[in-house]
């Protein structure tokens, strides 16, 4: 069922009412991806599958989730970019095919479509995925590319999650350190979130903000194992990932795992799109975070080494300029979410922590 999960209830006296909604079947390690008709059927909804995947993905895992599923009534439809007029393209042919059950296989972007899909038409939805990319996979909110930078929306969270391991360790190790550096943004989100507490009064979650702490700290110990493209570091990293996501879905909002450091990440997005996945460019801004909150940021940059993630603009691809020009415009992202980024950087700031970044 849809629900506003920040509901306020003003008549009361104790006025706080909160849904939080999680993930009810939770399945990770090697052959994961055997499980999806047993889970469909624990699940207990029938009817039409909407089986939806990014073109490359329903090439080879998609492929193999459609051979799992034959004999049930499965439409197969291919996302591309997350934008409202995508997510209207995949609530029609959802609504066409009368599909009960969305079955996502992919990366973020696919699995943040499915979310909003299966919450505006109130269906159910599995996200499987394909790498461990981004800490969406559990969580109830989704990000939407509009025209005024990326939004954070309600959304239905899975109702399963299917994480094979091997499909996953299979995966570029570029997704996956993009996935660790997705967690290590948590760093900074929480000092973020800290800061506005202090100087505007928002409300805070203990227990999100300790889950989304605790994780980024287990990942940082595991930096060595997870360097590796193996089921193990697929194991370490997806779970962090549902850890992180959980965070998320007891606040109510993206808030303990997206601060500043997201800001900059979706501004980047908009002046160079295409060129850092989400995770690479949430690492890169949490450096830049840290430096700025007067924080380790060598040490962030350490881990992010360990890892093989990004760390300067160079190894993004992109010019320091375009670096500068997203420090000093991730104010104009979410402007409601008082970050170390809404400080008022001066030009010659964001210049020196660019040229920071390329300190030994
Ligand atoms: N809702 C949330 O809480 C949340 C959290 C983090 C990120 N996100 C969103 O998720 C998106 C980022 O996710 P992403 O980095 O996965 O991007 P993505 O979905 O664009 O996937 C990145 C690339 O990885 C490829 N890929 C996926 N699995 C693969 C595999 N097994 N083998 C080879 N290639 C594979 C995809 O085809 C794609 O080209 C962004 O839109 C971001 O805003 C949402
Ligand atoms: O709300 P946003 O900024 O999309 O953040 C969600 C997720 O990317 C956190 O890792
Ligand atoms: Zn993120």
């Amino acid at each position: 069922m849809n629900v506003d999960n920040n509901r306020i209830l003003k008549d009361k006296t104790f006025d706080k009412s909160r849904w939080m909604q999680m993930p009810r079947n939770v399945v990770v390690g090697h052959d994961a991806l055997l499980q999806i008709p047993g889970i469909i059927d624990d699940l207990g909804v029938a009817g039409p599958i909407l089986l939806l995947s990014g073109a490359t993905t329903m090439q080879t895992v998609g492929a193999r989730v459609a051979g799992l599923l034959e004999g049930r009534p499965v439409t197969t439809c291919l996302v591309g970019r997350i934008t409202y007029d995508e997510i209207q393209r995949v609530e029609d042919a959802a609504k066409e095919a009368g599909s009960v059950l969305i079955i996502a296989v992919g990366g973020g972007r696919v699995i943040d479509t499915a979310k909003v899909v299966s919450y505006n038409l109130d269906i159910q939805f599995v996200s499987v995925p394909t790498a461990a990319s981004h800490d969406g996979i559990a969580s109830s909110r989704a990000s939407v590319v509009t025209d005024a930078g990326n939004v954070s929306v309600a959304a239905q969270p899975p109702l399963a999650i299917v994480a094979d391991t091997g499909v996953i360790a299979t995966a570029p190790h570029r997704l996956l350190a993009a996935g660790c550096a997705d967690i290590i943004a948590n760093y900074t989100a929480i000092l973020d979130w800290e800061l506005s507490h202090r100087l505007t009064g928002e409300a805070i979650s203990e227990y999100a903000l300790t889950l989304s702490k605790i994780t980024a700290e287990i990942l940082v110990k595991n930096a060595d194992l997870v360097s590796h493209n193996d089921e193990t570091a697929a194991w370490i990293v997806v779970k962090a990932l549902f850890s992180s996501g959980i965070a998320m879905s007891i606040a109510g909002s993206s808030r303990p795992a997206s601060g500043g450091e997201h800001k900059f990440a979706h501004m980047l997005e908009r002046l160079a799109p295409g060129v850092a996945l989400h995770g690479e460019a949430c690492g890169l801004g949490t450096i830049i975070g840290m430096y700025l909150h007067g924080g380790d940021w060598k040490g962030i940059r350490t881990s992010l080494r360990r890892i093989g993630a990004p760390t300067t603009p160079k190894d993004l691809g992109i010019s320091n300029e375009t670096c500068v020009e997203a420090v000093l415009r991730a104010c104009e992202i979410r402007p409601e979410r008082f970050t170390i980024f809404d400080t008022g950087i001066t030009r010659e700031a964001a210049v020196a922590v660019v040229e920071a970044l390329y300190e030994v």
